[in-house]
């Protein structure tokens, strides 16, 4: 079996990634003190103790919980600097970073205060790195239209900033027609367009994220392999999928990692990623889902190279940085096979 360390330091970009889905535990403590604010758990191990979830939306009340802590400036940069040194250690090299900005407004954080905050991490990033970021705003789909509509109008300053908006948070009841308006907008502002949908809602969110937000990745898409039609689409369209094996695992979307729809998403054809969604909540980072992949489905060096190079093919970057980074997934490769000699190939 391919080893950890190797999975590790094979690059890899993430796009699948809530900003506000890593704040540790220890962190959560951590800006608590430093705001003066109240943790509704006495202490670390007990917080990490309530990990434990039914679904998307048990989940969703941790989580929005939690990140009340998070008021500053410097708190924002440090949770992105958090993230980023974890990633990094795990072979991370360019990220695609979501953050929830009416999360932060709706309790009265100014936005500018969350962006400039973000910036300042992304900039250290790239710094202590060489770790590119872009960052995409996404609209909390159980919360009124307008608010989302109010949300890009405040979004609009930092368009050059932002790589794109996106669709989370509770999701069956939620469809992506309902944002039909907000995403034509933001298309007209230039940015990607991604979108949540096929996690726990039906394979319809999926066509209407496609053709009628005009979304250009979908994230999760697990439930598409129950709609043929869809996957062909797909398939031919080479539409990505972020796919957050441990996520979906830990909301009970699967039972296990053993019986993850991974292989059969690839083997219908389609540009599958290995992503962490919430890697503080999910109990891993990206390469710790590798890892899990490696060890409950049998993937090889050879598949896990496939999916670091369709992390970074289903990426936004400038095709110099893609090819540059396409470059080190095929060193990593020839690296580990002079390493371990042909006969003890995983
Ligand atoms: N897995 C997920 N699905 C929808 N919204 C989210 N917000 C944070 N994580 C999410
Ligand atoms: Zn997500």
């Amino acid at each position: 079996m391919v080893a950890m360390h190797e999975l590790f330091t094979l690059p890899k970009a993430e796009l699948h990634l809530h900003i506000e889905g890593t704040l540790e535990p220890e962190l959560v403590f951590a800006l608590a003190r430093r705001n003066k604010l109240n943790v509704p758990f006495p202490d670390v191990e007990s917080l990490r103790e309530a990990y434990r979830f039914d679904d998307l939306v048990s989940f969703l009340t941790l989580y929005y919980s939690c990140m009340d802590v998070l008021r500053t400036e410097e708190d924002f940069a440090d949770l992105v600097t958090a993230y980023a040194d974890r990633a990094a250690a795990q072979g991370v090299r360019h990220v695609e970073m979501f953050f929830d900005p009416q999360a932060h407004t709706s309790r009265g954080i100014p936005l500018d205060v969350v962006m400039a905050g973000l910036t300042t991490g992304v900039e250290r990033a790239q710094a202590a790195h060489g770790m590119s970021t872009g960052l995409i705003a996404c609209f909390l789909r159980d919360r009124p239209v307008v608010e989302a509509h109010e949300t890009l109008e405040g979004l609009a300053p930092y368009a050059d900033t932002l790589l794109g908006v996106g669709l989370d948070s509770a999701e069956v009841g939620y469809p992506p027609s309902l944002f039909t308006d907000v995403f034509r907008d933001a298309r007209d502002l230039g940015l990607r367009v991604v979108a949540h949908a096929g996690e726990e809602g039906p394979p319809s969110y999926v066509w209407e994220a496609l053709d009628v937000l005009g979304v250009e990745r979908v994230d999760h898409g697990v439930r598409v392999l129950e709609d043929d039609a869809l996957v062909r689409r797909m398939a031919l369209d080479r539409m990505p999928l972020t796919v957050c094996p441990l996520s979906n695992v830990r909301l009970r979307v699967v039972p296990d990692v053993a019986s993850h729809s991974l292989p059969a998403l690839l083997s219908a054809g389609l540009v599958a990623t290995v992503n962490s969604d919430d890697p503080a909540y999910f109990g891993g980072y990206v390469g710790d889902n590798f890892v899990a992949l490696a060890r409950d489905l049998g993937i090889d060096r050879d598949g896990s190279a496939l999916l670091a190079r369709n992390s970074f093919l289903a990426s936004f970057l400038e095709e110099d940085r893609r090819k540059e980074l396409l470059i080190e997934v095929d060193q990593w490769e020839s690296d580990v096979r002079t390493v371990t000699p042909a006969d003890g190939r995983a």
